[in-house]
């Protein structure tokens, strides 16, 4: 990563020399839901990349275009519209500030909390359209969310089916967050090296189970690939993406790791709006990993998932949040693997 001179506007914006947005990987792995492999399929994608797309969902596109075209209305409202659903503290409307420690991105947002399969009255939205339609669209979330998570514990051999995705979508009630982003191009590029970027959202891991991606087909996702290097997720408006999260991570004790990923923002002529469903598990589930899948030494320490919220909200974008949970082996050959 190269930081450029930039314009003042973008003083507290990380810039990027990047691989363009549109030279698109076409490793990503493809997977669809409604054949005879499809849980086999995903556990190979989840542990090559921890990131894939999903076809064949299942979910009506009425349900996405209506939500889509809801979002596009919400972030050409006003300022002053917008601004009287924030600062987003966490939750509502936020601009440019992502989190409470100081990251800062190209982008506008709406961050609501969920419950079961509707917003939560601590996160009314802006406009009963708009909040109809994210509730249809969470709900149809939730149901993939669930499949994706059976498949997963069908591929890993771990039962029963239902033992990952009752965390978030069973009777008791889960941690989950939604997410819309705008990013609008960026003009104050202009006169820059065409190959610089400005950060739209900061590198991370998300730290739920699992979170699920649906953009407008415009590029800027980008995801680290196991060997650190970055690439370009090729856009597809019909396709959901699902990345693994941490908590997924510690479950699976390593055998299936969260990805890292981040979104560019350049000078072109069309925003990307992005949705992003987050599967977290209630705040007091245990997070350890499954005895099932613990052939060897435990790599994390157990711990709630309100523990590891707590502490989420406390870092930075880029930390690696889990090393706090390491077992002291892990965390000791990590340390030398960095010493030498
Ligand atoms: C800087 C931050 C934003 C974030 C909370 C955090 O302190 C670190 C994790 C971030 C993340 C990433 C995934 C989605 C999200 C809602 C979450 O649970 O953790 C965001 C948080 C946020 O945007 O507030
Ligand atoms: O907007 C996107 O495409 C991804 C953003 C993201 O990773 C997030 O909101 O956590």
């Amino acid at each position: 990563m190269v930081v450029l001179a930039k314009p003042a506007a973008l003083e507290q914006i990380t810039l990027l020399r990047t691989p363009e947005p549109w030279e698109s990987f076409s490793g990503i792995p493809a997977v669809d839901l409604s054949g005879p492999d499809a849980a086999a399929d995903v556990v190979r994608a989840c542990e090559r990349f921890g990131f894939f797309s999903v076809v064949n969902h299942g979910v009506p596109a009425g349900v996405v275009d209506r939500l889509e075209a809801e979002a596009v209305r919400f972030f050409a409202s006003s300022q002053a519209e917008k601004d009287a659903s924030g600062p987003a503290d966490p939750f509502g409307y936020g601009s440019k500030r992502i989190g409470r420690n100081g990251d800062m991105g190209w982008v506008e947002y709406l961050l609501l909390a969920i419950e079961r399969d509707a917003l939560s009255k601590a996160s009314p939205a802006p406009t009963s359209a708009l909040r109809d339609a994210i509730n249809a669209y969470v709900g149809a979330m939730r149901g993939l969310a669930r499949t994706v998570l059976e498949m997963v514990a069908e591929g890993l051999g771990v039962s029963p089916r239902g033992a990952l995705a009752d965390m978030v979508t069973g009777d008791v009630a889960s941690d989950q967050v939604f997410r819309l982003n705008h990013y609008p191009p960026c003009p104050l590029l202009q006169g820059l090296p065409p190959n610089c970027s400005v950060t739209g959202f900061g590198e991370h891991t998300d730290p739920q189970l699992v979170s699920i991606l649906h953009s407008n087909g415009t590029p800027g996702l980008q995801v680290a690939l196991h060997d650190g290097r970055w690439v370009s997720v090729p856009p597809n408006r019909d396709a959901f993406f699902v990345n693994v999260g941490d908590s997924l991570q510690v479950l699976t004790n390593g055998r299936l790791r969260s990805v890292r990923h981040r979104v560019v923002a350049g000078n072109g002529l069309k925003s990307r709006v992005s949705m992003i469903y987050f599967g977290g598990p209630p705040l007091a589930q245990r997070i350890a990993p499954l005895p099932q899948l613990l052939a060897g030494t435990p790599l994390y320490r157990e711990f709630t998932w309100g523990e590891y919220k707590k502490a989420a909200y406390r870092s930075r974008l880029g930390d690696n949040r889990l090393a706090p949970f390491e077992t002291p082996l892990v965390a000791m050959a990590h340390a030398d693997h960095h010493r030498s």
